[in-house]
C-alpha cells in the first residue's frame, strides 16, 4: 500500500493538462523500459477531460500508440456505441484520433454482446485480464503502469459505490454491479484487489462537487463507506485535484497549490 500524495492545480483545465503531460511521461518511460505500456482508463468528466487534453498535448507524438494496452476500470452495461458507455466517450475524446492497435484496446463487454448477463460479461473480462497477465504479475491482472479513477461526489471509484457488495469483493478481479445509485444501474467494474495490483493509481477529482468526497476519502474513512479511500497503487497513489475539489481538505494534507 502506498500513502496518497496530493497535487492541487488551479483549475480543472490545468489539472487535465498537467495530468495528460504526466501520463505521456509514464507511458514513454514504460515503453522505453519494457517495449510497451499498460494503462487503465476511467470514465466520467475528469477522465474524459484528461483524454481530450492528451489529444492536444504537444508531446502526444512521443507515445508509440501501437504499443499501448488500454483497459477500463468500469463500464456502463449498455449496448455497443451507446453515448453513455465509457468507451464511446473515450473514443470521442481521444481514441479515434490516435493510431492504437485495436487488439490492444480492451473495452469491457456491451449489453448486446455475446454474454447472457452482466455477471457473465464481468467473468469474461476477468478472463481477458488473466490471459494478459504474466508470471511476474500480481493478482490475475497484467501489470498496469497507471490506473486512473475518477472520484464520484459520493466517493465512488470505477463502479464501486458505497456499501454495495462490489466494494466488499476480495477474490474476483471484475464484478457485475447491480443497483448502482448513479444511472445506469447495471455496470461492470474492476474490484479493489484488481485496482491495488496497479503500479500507480491516480485519482482524479476536479470541481466543487468533489470537495466533500475528497475530504472524506482522505481523512481516514473506511473503503466500504468511501470506496475512494480503498484505492491505492503498489508503488504510488496520486490524488490529482483542482483547487475547488481540494477546498474542504485540511491544509495539513497538501502542500501549497502546485500550479
Ligand atoms: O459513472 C461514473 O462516474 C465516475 C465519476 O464520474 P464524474 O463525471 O463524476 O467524474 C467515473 O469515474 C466512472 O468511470 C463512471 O462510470
Amino acid at each position: 500500500m502506498s500513502t496518497p500524495q496530493l497535487v492541487v492545480h488551479r483549475d480543472k483545465e490545468l489539472m487535465a493538462e498537467a495530468a495528460a503531460a504526466r501520463l505521456i511521461t509514464r507511458i514513454v518511460d514504460a515503453q522505453a523500459a519494457r517495449g510497451s505500456a499498460s494503462v487503465v482508463l476511467t470514465g466520467g468528466r475528469n477522465g474524459n477531460g484528461l483524454l481530450a487534453a492528451l489529444g492536444s498535448a504537444p508531446a502526444r507524438d512521443a507515445v508509440d500508440w501501437s504499443r499501448l494496452d488500454l483497459w477500463w476500470g468500469d463500464e456502463r452495461f449498455l449496448p455497443e456505441g451507446d453515448p453513455e458507455r465509457n468507451v464511446t466517450q473515450a473514443r470521442a475524446a481521444l481514441l479515434d484520433r490516435v493510431p492504437l492497435d485495436p487488439a490492444r484496446v480492451h473495452a469491457m463487454p456491451a449489453s448486446d454482446g455475446p454474454y447472457v448477463d452482466v455477471d457473465a460479461a464481468a467473468a469474461a473480462y476477468a478472463e481477458e485480464l488473466a490471459a494478459a497477465a504474466g508470471p511476474g504479475d500480481h493478482g490475475g491482472v497484467p501489470t498496469f503502469d497507471v490506473l486512473m479513477l475518477g472520484v464520484g461526489p459520493d466517493t465512488h471509484v470505477a463502479s464501486l459505490f458505497p456499501e454495495l457488495p462490489a466494494v466488499r469483493e476480495t477474490e474476483r478481479t471484475v464484478v457485475g454491479v447491480h443497483g448502482a445509485p448513479k444511472p445506469p444501474p447495471v455496470r461492470v467494474s474492476l474490484t479493489l484487489p484488481a485496482i491495488r495490483a496497479a503500479k500507480e493509481v491516480w485519482l482524479l477529482a476536479a470541481g466543487e462537487d468533489k470537495a466533500k468526497a475528497a475530504a472524506i476519502a482522505l481523512s481516514g474513512a473506511g473503503e466500504v463507506q468511501a470506496p475512494a479511500a480503498g484505492a491505492y497503487g503498489r508503488s504510488r497513489t496520486l490524488w490529482l485535484l483542482d483547487a475547488a475539489a481540494a477546498s474542504e481538505l485540511p491544509r495539513s494534507l497538501y502542500p501549497p497549490a502546485s500550479a
